[in-house]
Formats: C-alpha cells, structure tokens, sequence
C-alpha cells in the first residue's frame, strides 16, 4: 500500500496507472475509518483493479461554528484498517497541498440545497462538490463509492456528475449500523454513555415511521413527520435539527406518500450532531394504506 500526502505525487502514481487502462475503484473520506467506510473499500476492491482511499478534512464543508479543528484524525489506525481492506493507494493530503490558495472559483450547488443537511449547513455542499471534483479530477476513477447515510451528499454528487459529464460511475452502499442499529459515524466518539444510549432512537424513530405509514390510513407526509418529531423529542430529548419526509432524489416536499421517498433527521447531541434515514418505495395500498418497501441502491 503506497500513501501519498501531495498532488504533486498523486498526479504522477495516477498518470502511470492510468496507462495500464486498470479499472480505478475510489472511495472519498475524512477519516477516522470505521466499519462503514470498510464497506465501502470492500465494494470498492471487488469491483476495480487499484483502490484509491482518499482521506482529508476538507475545512472548505464546515461552517465557522462546526467540527472543523474537532474532527477526529486518526492516520496511524487508518492505515492499518486500509491494509486490510486491501487498499492500493491512501492519498492524505494536507490542507495548502489541496488549497495552495484560496479558490477561485468553486462549484455553487443550486438544486436540492434548501432542505436537511443543506438548509441547515449553508455552503456545506459547495464545500463537499467543490473538493470532490478537485478528487475526481486527480483520480480519474472509473467508479466513487459513498454511502448512504449521506443521502443527499450522494443526490448532490449524481447531480454534478450529469451536469459536468463526468465519466465517473457513482455507487452508493448501504448505511452500516451498530449492533442496536445506530448508524456507525466517525462523530460517535463524541456522545457521552448517556447520549449513545438514546441516540439508538434516531434509528428506531426512522423505523416506527416506517410503521405508521403502512399501519394508518391516509397519513400524510406532514403527519409522519410531526409523529417522528415528536418520538425523537421524547426518547432523545436533544435539540432537533430537522426531521423530514422527502421526494427523493429530487429532495421535494411531497403532498402525498408516493413513490421514492426519503424518511431524514438530525440531532445535535452536546458535541456531536448526528444524521441519519431510510429510503423507501411508496406504493398505495388498499383502504388508504400504504406499502413499503426498502430501496437497495441509489
Ligand atoms: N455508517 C455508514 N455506512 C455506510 N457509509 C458510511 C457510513 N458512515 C459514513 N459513510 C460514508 O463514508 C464516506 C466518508 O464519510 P465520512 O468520512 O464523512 O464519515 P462519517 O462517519 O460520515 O463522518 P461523520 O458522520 O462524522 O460526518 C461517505 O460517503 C459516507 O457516506
Ligand atoms: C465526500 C467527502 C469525503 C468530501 O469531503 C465528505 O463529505 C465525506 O466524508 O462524506
Ligand atoms: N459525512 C459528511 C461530511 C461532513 O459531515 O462534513
């Protein structure tokens, strides 16, 4: 396993690889490797000849209140984890090897940005596309991998690579969960034992509403999520960031339970704020029922 800290480097290693015309597998991160980036490295490797691991903070996607200096930064275990995914190359770069200078011009997200993550971190998403691209282009991956636990992260990335016509093949894997279902995060670290116990609600909350939109006949978008507001205020008790019921990709607000449709919330515990969703296919049922049933891949 080769690890790579400038673009300079980066650049070169690629340049020869991409000579062999070898399928490139590519999988974002910030780090502190857990068991859902394993997934993604692990899809990754079956499906490509060389996997390349990236792993930056990238400041440009914090807010001036957010995690930025925080963020837990774990190389030396990293790399480890990446060993045994069988990762190729590990490129880590460091924050002036990315932005020498202050950019110049940056990928300005306009759709899909006025709802969850994007309304509640403005810029955000300008600062995820904008190092991505800076990503694809030095990798020139044949295919990304991201996970969906950052739903609308994977909307926004699909929705650049149609716009730019990239040539890279976005794969989205699965949200891995702790054994009570909490979504694995690198920001888990931060929960005291109090808060992980409750914050097994996120996702038991998500999975209720799942059950009061097949269990209640003509429920509405509103009403699911007024309920889960109201379950996640109870068993959790912190601050609520957002709880949405969405059209999905198009992250639209629905009049009706219909089609593809993510079911989101977010949470700020005291110094972690953690996300998470499922995604469905709505169908009408009988008697103003409705089914359900999980979508596989994005
Ligand atoms: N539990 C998970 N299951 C599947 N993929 C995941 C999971 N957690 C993160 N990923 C994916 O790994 C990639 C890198 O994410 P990142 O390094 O930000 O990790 P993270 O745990 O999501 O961090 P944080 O939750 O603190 O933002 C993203 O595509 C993200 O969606
Ligand atoms: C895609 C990404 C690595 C860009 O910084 C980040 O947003 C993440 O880890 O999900
Ligand atoms: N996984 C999302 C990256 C972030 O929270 O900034």
């Amino acid at each position: 396993m080769k690890v790579i800290h400038t673009v300079s480097e980066l650049q070169r290693y690629m340049a020869d690889i991409q000579k062999q015309q070898k399928a490139i597998g590519f999988v974002p991160t910030m780090g502190a490797l857990h068991s859902g980036h394993l997934s993604l490295m692990k899809r990754a490797r079956q499906e490509n000849d060389v996997l390349v691991l990236s792993i930056f903070v990238n400041p440009l996607q914090f807010g001036p209140n957010e995690d930025y200096e925080d963020y837990p930064r774990t190389l030396d275990k990293d790399k480890d984890i990446a060993r045994t995914a069988g990762v190729d190359i590990i490129f880590s770069p460091g924050v002036r090897d990315i932005y020498p200078r202050p950019m110049r011009n940056e990928i300005n997200v306009i759709s899909g940005t006025d709802v969850l993550c994007g309304k509640s971190r403005p810029g955000h998403f300008n600062g995820v596309a904008t190092v991505v691209l800076k990503l694809f282009q030095l990798v020139q991956p044949d295919r990304a991998y991201f996970g969906q636990k950052d739903a609308q992260q994977v909307a926004v990335i699909k929705n650049m690579v149609d716009d730019f016509h990239l040539s890279v093949d976005i794969r989205t894997c699965e949200t891995a969960r702790e054994n009570d279902g909490l979504a694995v995060s690198s920001r888990n670290v931060y929960l005291s034992e109090r808060e992980r116990s409750r914050a097994v609600h996120l996702y038991k909350g998500l999975q209720h509403t799942l059950r009061w939109i097949t269990g209640q006949a003509f429920i509405t978008p509103a009403e699911a999520e007024q309920k889960l507001q109201h379950y996640l205020q109870e068993h959790i008790g912190a601050q609520m960031d957002y709880v949405q019921v969405l059209s999905f990709p198009e992250l639209k607000p629905l009049h009706q339970l219909e089609g593809s449709v993510i079911v989101a919330c977010a949470v700020f515990f005291e110094k972690a704020r953690l996300i998470d969703n499922v995604l469905v296919h709505v169908e009408k049922g009988r008697g103003g029922y409705y089914d359900v049933s999980y979508i596989d891949e994005i």
